[in-house]
C-alpha cells in the first residue's frame, strides 16, 4: 500500500523559530501483511503541540521527550481507526488513539501503542479525543484539580495565560465550574479575547499584544489572584505573578513564549519573581499529566459528559491535509489557533 508521511527534513537549531520547511512530506509503500500483535490504522485527526518543538532539537531538554530522527517519521497524538488486525485487543473498525502515532496516512504499528476509545463518549467528534477529551482536556482538568487548589465558595480568582489555547480554553472552563468567582483569560488577539467571554464564560480577558498586562489585571482583578494556570512563562507571568495573593497558586503547565530559546525545561524565573512568590508564600509546581495517568479513565468519562450535555465548550481550528502538517504546527506556535489545532487527514 501506497502511503503519505511527514518527516523531519531539517532542525530549526534551539534558538530559532521553526518553519513548514523543517518538515517534508514523502511517499513510503507498508508491507503486505501484518506481523503478530501488529495493527494496520488509517489516520483520521492528527495532533500539533508545543511540546513537538522541543523534540524538534538534537537534544530535548526534557528526559521523557525523544528527539524526532532527522529524515524519519514524525509522531504524536493521533486517532484513527483499525483496518486490519494481529493484535487480540483491536478489531477491524475501532477506533483507536496514541501519544506516539506515526505522522502517515495508514501506518502499521504494535498494538501495544494504541488505546481504543469509545465515539459515543464525544458524541461522534472524534478529534476531541486529540483535545477537549484527551490529552490538553486532561492536563487542564487534573492541573486545575491536582494543583490549584480550588476551593467552592471561597471567592477565588483564576487568571489562565495561553487562554484561548486547547489547555487553557479548557482550564478556564474547570475553574469556573469548580468555584472560581472570576475567570481571567490572557491570550494574543481581540477575536480570542471574544471568543472566551462570549462563548467560554469567562469574566474578563487580556489581549496581551496590544494591551499593557499589568494594567489589564488591575483593572480585571480588583481581588488580586489566587490561581495562575501558567501556559506561557516569560513577561506575561512575571506580571501575574507580581499580581497574586498572599498563599496563592501558579499550575507550571508549559511555558511556550520560551520554546523557541535555548533555555532548560523549566526556564529559570527572574530575581523579582522569585522574590514575589517567596515573600507571598506562593507554590509553584510543575504539573506533567503523564505522571497523573492513573486518573486518566475517570478524567475522560468527566471530560466527555461535560462536553456532551454542553457544560464544557469545545474550540478547535482544524487544517486540512497530510501536507500541511508543518504550516499548522507552526502557526499553532504563532498563536494562529483558536482552541486546539488539529489535522483532519481522512474521512
Ligand atoms: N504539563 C503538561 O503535561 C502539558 C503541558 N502543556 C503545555 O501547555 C501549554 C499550552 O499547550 P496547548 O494548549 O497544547 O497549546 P495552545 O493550543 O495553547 O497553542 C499554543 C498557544 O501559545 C500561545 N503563544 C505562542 N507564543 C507565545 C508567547 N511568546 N507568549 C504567549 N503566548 C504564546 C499562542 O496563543 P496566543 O495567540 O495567545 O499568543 C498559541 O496559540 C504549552 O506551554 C504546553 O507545553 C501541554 C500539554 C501537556
Ligand atoms: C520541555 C517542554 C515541556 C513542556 C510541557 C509539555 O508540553 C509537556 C507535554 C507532554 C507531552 C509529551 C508527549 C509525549 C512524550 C512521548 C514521546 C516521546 O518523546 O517519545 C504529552 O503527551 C503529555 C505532556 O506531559
Amino acid at each position: 500500500m501506497l502511503v503519505k508521511k511527514v518527516v523531519l527534513n531539517s532542525r530549526p537549531g534551539s534558538n530559532r523559530v521553526p518553519d513548514p520547511g523543517n518538515f517534508r512530506l514523502e511517499e513510503t509503500t507498508l508491507a503486505p501483511g501484518l506481523e503478530e500483535e501488529e495493527v494496520l490504522v488509517r489516520t483520521l485527526y492528527l495532533s500539533v503541540d508545543p511540546y513537538m518543538r522541543c523534540r524538534m532539537n538534537e537534544d530535548s531538554g526534557a528526559e521523557y521527550l525523544t528527539p524526532w530522527k532527522l529524515s524519519e517519521s514524525v509522531d504524536g497524538g493521533g486517532v484513527g481507526v483499525v483496518q486490519s488486525s494481529r493484535h487480540d485487543a483491536y478489531r477491524e473498525g475501532d477506533v483507536v488513539t496514541s501519544f506516539t502515532w506515526p505522522w502517515q496516512t495508514h501506518a502499521v504499528v504494535k498494538g501495544s501503542i494504541l488505546q481504543k476509545v469509545n465515539p459515543s463518549l464525544v458524541d461522534g467528534h472524534l478529534s476531541y479525543f486529540l483535545g477537549a477529551v484527551g490529552m490538553t482536556g486532561l492536563t487542564a482538568l487534573l492541573g486545575m484539580r491536582e494543583k490549584g487548589h480550588v476551593i467552592r465558595g471561597a471567592n477565588q480568582t483564576l487568571v489562565v495565560s495561553g487562554a484561548a489555547g486547547a489547555c487553557g480554553s479548557v482550564a478556564g472552563q474547570i475553574g469556573r465550574l469548580d468555584g472560581c468567582s472570576r475567570v481571567v483569560g490572557i491570550c494574543g488577539s481581540e477575536d480570542k479575547c471574544k471568543a472566551l467571554v462570549e462563548r467560554l464564560g469567562f469574566s474578563g480577558a487580556i489581549n496581551y499584544r496590544l494591551q499593557d498586562v499589568t494594567a489589564g489585571l488591575r483593572e480585571n482583578c480588583p481581588d488580586g489572584i489566587d490561581v495562575y494556570f501558567d501556559n506561557v512563562g516569560g513577561d506575561v507571568s512575571d506580571a501575574v505573578i507580581a499580581q497574586m495573593n498572599e498563599g496563592g497558586h501558579v499550575i507550571l503547565c508549559g511555558q511556550i513564549s520560551q520554546y523557541n530559546k535555548d533555555v532548560p525545561y523549566p526556564p529559570p524565573l527572574s530575581q523579582e519573581t522569585q522574590e514575589n512568590l517567596r515573600r507571598k508564600n506562593i507554590t509553584r509546581e510543575r504539573f506533567m499529566v503523564l505522571n497523573y495517568m492513573s486518573q486518566a479513565q475517570d478524567a475522560l468519562c468527566e471530560l466527555g459528559s461535560l462536553v456532551t450535555s454542553g457544560q464544557l465548550k469545545v474550540l478547535e481550528t482544524i487544517e486540512n491535509g497530510i501536507e500541511n502538517m508543518g504550516v499548522a504546527f507552526c502557526s499553532m506556535m504563532k498563536g494562529g489557533n483558536l482552541g486546539k489545532q488539529i489535522v483532519k487527514i481522512s474521512h
